[in-house]
C-alpha cells in the first residue's frame, strides 16, 4: 500500500505489512508531551482511546515516553520520528512542533481499517512556511482567517502573516491605533487557534506611506506591537513594501527596525525573530547606487529577517537569485512569493498548478511564504502545494501535488473541478507579465484543428475531442454549482462557474454552425449562429455584473485557449456560410479601438479597460518611477472629442512636472488644461476639435515617484 502523507515525507520505510485499526489506545506520554500533539489526537481518536489498548507512545526528544527513539528523532527543527509495530506506535519530535507533526502524518496513516507497519523519519527543508495575506483588495473574513490555520495545521504550514494592504489598522493611517475592541477581540482568536494548529502568527505593520523619523512614531510603533503582543501575538513584521519619500530611507528604516529588536524582540523571552519587507524588495528594483541593500545588509540587526520577491515583482525563484540576493543582505533571504495573488488581474481564477521555482533553494533561504488570492478557498490548491514544496523539495512533483489537493479540498467533485481549474490558471496579459500554463492538454488539439479547418480538411477525432471538452467544461460548471460539501469555496468562484457554463455552451454551439454549415443546413446554422450571439452577450452583461472593482473588475475564464478557439471557430465558420449563401452576418466585435505606447518601464505592458465611450489604464500596486521625459500616449481608433478625462496620481505636491496633451495627427499637440478637484484628482476636457491622440509627459527635470491610481479618458463622436 503506498504511503500517501502530505506533505511528502523524507525518509519512509515501509515493511508492506499493516494490522487493523486496534480497537483501543493507550496513550503514554501525555504529561510531557506538546499538549497540542496530545489534544489533536484524543480529538481524532475519540472514544478509542482508554486506560486499556494498543500503546502509543508520544513525546518529544528526552521525554520519558520516547526515550527509546532518542537516536532515531532527526536532529532538525520541526523533524520528527513515527514508527508503528505490531507492538507499539511511536511518535517522537525533535521539538514540540516535531511531536505534532508525527501526529498529523499518523492520522494520514489510517486507511480502510488499517494502518502500516512503517519507520518514518522526517522534517522539512525550509524553516519559515506558509503565507503572507499581503495582497490588495477586499481582506479575507474572519471565518476564512480560522480555515486557513487549520488547513496550516493539517498541512505542516508553521507561518500566517496578517498583512492585508487594505486593513486600515495595519497600515495607514490608521497603524498607530490600537484595533478597536471587535477586531481585537477576533485577532485575538486568530493567535488562539494558529497556537493550536502550531503555527506562528505574525502580525505585520505597515506604517511607510506617512511614518514620520521621530521618537513619537517609533513609540506609536512599540505601543501598537505591545497591544498586538497583549493579544497573544508572539511574530511581528515591518513592511516598508510600495512606499515613497521619507518612509523609504534605508537608514532611517534600520534604525527603527533595530531599535525594535534591541528593545522589543530581543528583551522578550517569547517573540520570535523580527521580519522586514524592505522597499526594494525584488531585483528588478534594487539599484546599487541607491546603496539600499547594502545598507540593509551591513547595519540590520543580523537577527531580523529580510523579505524578497525574486528577480521581479511576480517572478519564480531560482538559486542564483537567491544567492545573488544572499551576498546583499548577508543572510539568507525570507521568499514572498507572490503566487497566487491576483490583485493585479482580478478578473481571474489562478487554480493552477505550482512550479518554476527552483528545487535546489531550501539551503539559501530562511522563509518562504506564498501571498494568496483574495479569494481563500480558492487559495488553497496553491497553498496546499506550496507545503508540499517547501517541506520536501526533492521530491515535489508539480502535477501529483496539484491532484492531490484538489482532492484534499473537494473530495466529492475532483473531476469537475480539475477541469474547471485546467482553464482557470493563465493571468492573460498584464503588466508583469507573469503568465502560467492553461488548458495544457487540449491546446495541441485546438491548435491542429483551427489549422486543418481553415486549410480545408479537419480530423473528426480532433473535432470529437474538442466537442467532449465543451460538454465537459458545461458539465463541471453545472457539477460544482450545486456542490454542498465546501460552499465557502463554490461561493467564491460562483461567477466563473456561470461564466464557463456560458464558455461550455458556447463551444459545443460554435462547433455545431461547423456541422450545420457543411449539411448546408441554413436554418440550423442561423440557430447555432443567433445561440453563439446569445451566449456571448450573457457573458458581457455577467462581466459587467460581478466582481466590480476599480482594478480589472468583471470575470474571465479560459482565456488563453478555450475562449480564443469559440471566436475562431465562429468567425471562420460564420465567413464561410457568408461566402456560401452571399449573405452578411455580422462577426463578433472583439476589438480594441485604443493602443497604449509608453517610454515608462513599468506601465510597457499595462492592460487598458476598454469600454463603448470610454478607456481606462488599469492603476498600479507599486510606486511607478516615472523619469524626465517619459511620456504615456493613448491611441483612438478614430478622432473624437474628449468630453472628460482624468488622472490621479496621489502625489502630494502639484503636478507642475507634468502636461497633458491630444493631437488630432500625432505631430501637432495641444495641451488640455488639467484642474484639481477636492480629492486632488486632476481633471480635463478637449471639445473644441475632433483628436485621435492623448498623452501624458513628464517635462520636468528628474524623475518622479507617483502612484498610477486613475488614468481614463472618455471620448464621443
Ligand atoms: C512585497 C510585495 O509584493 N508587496 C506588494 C503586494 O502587496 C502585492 O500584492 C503584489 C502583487 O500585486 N505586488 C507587489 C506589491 O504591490
Amino acid at each position: 500500500q503506498d504511503i500517501q502523507v502530505q506533505p511528502s515525507p523524507r525518509q519512509v520505510n515501509v515493511t508492506g505489512k499493516s494490522m487493523t485499526i486496534p480497537v483501543a489506545f493507550r496513550l503514554v506520554g501525555e504529561q510531557e508531551a506538546n499538549p497540542h500533539a496530545i489534544a489533536l489526537l484524543k480529538q481524532f481518536l475519540g472514544d478509542r482511546l482508554g486506560t486499556e489498548g494498543f500503546p502509543l507512545f508520544v513525546g518529544e526528544k528526552g521525554d520519558r515516553a520516547v526515550r527509546g527513539a532518542k537516536r532515531l528523532i532527526p536532529d532538525h527543527p520541526e523533524g520528527y520520528y513515527l514508527s508503528i509495530t505490531d507492538k507499539a506506535i511511536t511518535l517522537a519530535g525533535n521539538d514540540e512542533r516535531g511531536t505534532y507533526y508525527a501526529a498529523r502524518t499518523f492520522m494520514q496513516l489510517f486507511h480502510e481499517g488499517h494502518l502500516p507497519f512503517v519507520g518514518i523519519q522526517d522534517y522539512p527543508d525550509v524553516r519559515f512556511r506558509g503565507v503572507v495575506e499581503g495582497f490588495y483588495g477586499t481582506p479575507w473574513s474572519h471565518e476564512a482567517r480560522l480555515r486557513q490555520l487549520r488547513f496550516y495545521g493539517e498541512n505542516k504550514l508553521n507561518t500566517y502573516i496578517y498583512g492585508p494592504k487594505d486593513d486600515p489598522f495595519h497600515s495607514s493611517p490608521n497603524w498607530r491605533k490600537p484595533y478597536p475592541a471587535k477586531e481585537a477581540a477576533r485577532l485575538a482568536e486568530l493567535v488562539k487557534v494558529a497556537d493550536e494548529n502550531e503555527v506562528d502568527f505574525v502580525w505585520a505593520i505597515h506604517p511607510g506611506l506617512d511614518i514620520r523619523w521621530e521618537t513619537s512614531d517609533r513609540d506609536s510603533l512599540m505601543a501598537k506591537f505591545e497591544r498586538m503582543y497583549d493579544l497573544g501575538v508572539r511574530s511581528f513584521a515591518v513592511f516598508f513594501d510600495d512606499i515613497s519619500g521619507e518612509g523609504a530611507k534605508a537608514d532611517r528604516q534600520v534604525e527603527l527596525l533595530n531599535y525594535i529588536d534591541d528593545h522589543f524582540v530581543q528583551v522578550k523571552p517569547d517573540v520570535t525573530p523580527l521580519i522586514v519587507c524592505p522597499t526594494e524588495y525584488n531585483k528588478g528594483w534594487a539599484r546599487p547606487e541607491s546603496g539600499y541593500l547594502a545598507t540593509i545588509g551591513e547595519k540590520l540587526n543580523p537577527s531580523v529577517e529580510v523579505m524578497w520577491t525574486g528577480d521581479r515583482v511576480i517572478s519564480e525563484i531560482t538559486r542564483e537569485g537567491v544567492e545573488w540576493i544572499r551576498e546583499q543582505i548577508k543572510r539568507p533571504a525570507y521568499i514572498w512569493w507572490n503566487f497566487p495573488v491576483s490583485d493585479y488581474v482580478r478578473d481571474h481564477l489562478l487554480l493552477g498548478e505550482v512550479y518554476g521555482n527552483g528545487k535546489d533553494i531550501a539551503g539559501s533561504i530562511s522563509g518562504f511564504v506564498a501571498n494568496p488570492m483574495e479569494w481563500a478557498e480558492a487559495s488553497k490548491l496553491a497553498i496546499y502545494c506550496v507545503a508540499d514544496y517547501t517541506w520536501n523539495m526533492q521530491s515535489y512533483d508539480r502535477s501529483r501535488s496539484w491532484h492531490r489537493a484538489i482532492r484534499a479540498i473537494i473530495p466529492e467533485n475532483v473531476e469537475a473541478f480539475t477541469v474547471f481549474a485546467r482553464h482557470n490558471s493563465d493571468l492573460g496579459e498584464n503588466v508583469h507579465r507573469f503568465r502560467r500554463e492553461e488548458s495544457v492538454e487540449i491546446q495541441p488539439v485546438a491548435e491542429r484543428f483551427m489549422k486543418r479547418y481553415r486549410e480545408g480538411h479537419y480530423d473528426e477525432r480532433d473535432f470529437l475531442a474538442l466537442q467532449d471538452e465543451f460538454e465537459r467544461v458545461a458539465e463541471a460548471a453545472d457539477l460544482l454549482l450545486i456542490d454542498r460539501e465546501n460552499e465557502a469555496l463554490i461561493e467564491e468562484i460562483t461567477p466563473w462557474l456561470h461564466q464557463f457554463k456560458i464558455l461550455g455552451d458556447a463551444g459545443q454551439e460554435a462547433l455545431a454552425m461547423i456541422k450545420a454549415g457543411e449539411r448546408g443546413d441554413r436554418e440550423l446554422f442561423l440557430r447555432k449562429y443567433n445561440h453563439v450571439k446569445a451566449l456571448r452577450k450573457r457573458s458581457y452583461e455577467l462581466e459587467r455584473q460581478f466582481n466590480q472593482n476599480p482594478y480589472q473588475p468583471g470575470v474571465k475564464t479560459g482565456t488563453t485557449v478555450l475562449q480564443p478557439l469559440v471566436l475562431d471557430v465562429f468567425t471562420e465558420a460564420t465567413e464561410r456560410f457568408n461566402r456560401q449563401n452571399g449573405t452578411d452576418l455580422p462577426l463578433l466585435a472583439d476589438y480594441s479601438p485604443c493602443k497604449l505606447t509608453t517610454n515608462v518601464p513599468q506601465l510597457e505592458h499595462l492592460p487598458l479597460q476598454v469600454y463603448p465611450s470610454r478607456v481606462h489604464l488599469t492603476p498600479l500596486l507599486e510606486v511607478v518611477k516615472w523619469p524626465a521625459g517619459g511620456y504615456l500616449q493613448l491611441e483612438l481608433d478614430d478622432a473624437y472629442r474628449i468630453p472628460g478625462t482624468r488622472l490621479n496620481f496621489d502625489v502630494k505636491g502639484d503636478l507642475s512636472w507634468g502636461v497633458m496633451e491630444v493631437s488630432a495627427d500625432g505631430e501637432t499637440w495641444q495641451t488640455v488644461t488639467l484642474t484639481r478637484d477636492a480629492r486632488g484628482r486632476l481633471n480635463g476636457k478637449w471639445e473644441d476639435t475632433p483628436v485621435k491622440f492623448v498623452r501624458f509627459t513628464n517635462t520636468g527635470e528628474g524623475e518622479q515617484q507617483v502612484y498610477l491610481r486613475e488614468f481614463y479618458v472618455v471620448f464621443s463622436l
